[in-house]
């Protein structure tokens, strides 16, 4: 059986578990996306629930499945709550997702995300690329919310991170991969940065999914619905990379078959519901669009593409 439907039939898998289980996933997250990301969740069967208040953490945190945190409106409150729900999930390996909205865009933002970026090490972290290339300290490149940085250069960003200039002469190409992802894999099992292209990163892989439509971008909340399904499929599923590529190839190909069904931005969000919900193996397998690259090419510029 080929690569990739082999992939699509683990993805559906995976969307069955979902419904099966019901995971609860606690999202901390914004107000301009809270309704729409819960309804996003209960469309692909899990159960959301969106709480913050200082009284309710530990229970919260003792009940739920999977966590979400989205920094997109940053009061202090919510920050101290994202912080101690964190290293309570830290504890007790809670599946744990972070969405570092607007991280790049000014000092205040870049310096929180760094802040939660530190916190519970086996989480994944989901952004679009410049929040994501914030996170390594060099680039501050975000535009309000949005990235001003492609897939591709995202991924040499990523490889490069935490290295000198010298270090990424060209004959050093060879060992990028285990400088730079080691190094930035401190902060997370697996890294997504979401965009035309969505790449899902750990120590060992890095995977392309090409799904999606540019609909999308005219919609706001699509990334933070994405991170909260992250968190779901995290939850039934502990394999972080796993994960991630089935949140991405779900949230991309539920996204795609929307865009061909509206007539723009406004009718887009009610079929993309119907679309997590209704999804099924035939329209992954038919769909999926994804390209393999382990380790990262060599300095001939050729690599083990599978
Ligand atoms: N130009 C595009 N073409 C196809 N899919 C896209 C495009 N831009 C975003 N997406 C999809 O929209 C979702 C949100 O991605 P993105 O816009 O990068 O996140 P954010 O909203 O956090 O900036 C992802 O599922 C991504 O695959
Ligand atoms: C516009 C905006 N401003 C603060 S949070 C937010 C929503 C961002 O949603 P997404 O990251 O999914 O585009
Ligand atoms: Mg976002």
């Amino acid at each position: 059986m080929d690569i990739q439907k082999n992939l699509a039939i683990r993805i559906h898998g995976l969307c069955r578990k979902i419904r099966e289980q019901r995971p609860l996933i606690h999202v901390v997250t914004n107000f301009v996306v809270m309704n729409q990301t819960a309804n996003a969740l209960l469309a692909l069967g899990a159960a959301p629930t969106m709480s913050w208040a200082r009284e309710d953490l530990e229970y919260m945190s003792g009940i739920s499945d999977g966590l979400c945190i989205n920094m997109g409106t940053p009061t202090r409150e919510r920050v101290e709550a994202m912080i101690t729900l964190m290293a309570l999930a830290q504890q007790s390996k809670k599946p744990l997702v972070l969405d570092p909205v607007g991280s790049g865009a000014g000092p205040h933002r870049t310096e929180i995300a760094r802040q939660l970026s530190a916190l519970a090490p086996h989480k994944i972290i989901r952004g679009n690329a410049s929040e994501i290339c914030s996170l390594t300290h060099e680039h501050t490149t975000t535009r309000g919310v949005d990235s001003t940085i492609s897939p591709a250069d995202a991924k040499e960003i990523l490889v490069t991170h935490g290295r000198t200039a010298d270090q990424c002469a060209p004959d050093h190409q060879h060992d990028l991969r285990d400088k730079g992802v080691e190094i930035f894999s401190t902060m997370a099992s697996c890294v997504v940065t979401s965009g035309k292209e969505d790449m899902v990163l750990d120590n060992t892989r890095t995977l392309i999914l090409k799904n999606g439509s540019d609909l999308m971008n005219a919609v706001t909340g699509t990334g933070c619905i994405l991170s909260a399904i992250t968190a779901a499929f995290y939850a039934v599923c502990p394999e972080p990379f796993e994960a991630a590529t089935a949140a991405c190839a779900t949230s991309a190909i539920a996204g795609e078959i929307a865009a061909e069904k509206a007539s723009g931005p406004g009718t887009f969000l009610p079929h993309f519901m119907d679309s997590l919900y209704n999804l099924d193996e035939k329209t992954l397998i038919t769909r999926l669009k994804t390209e393999r690259q382990f380790p990262y090419p060599s300095a001939t510029g050729n690599s083990n593409k599978v």
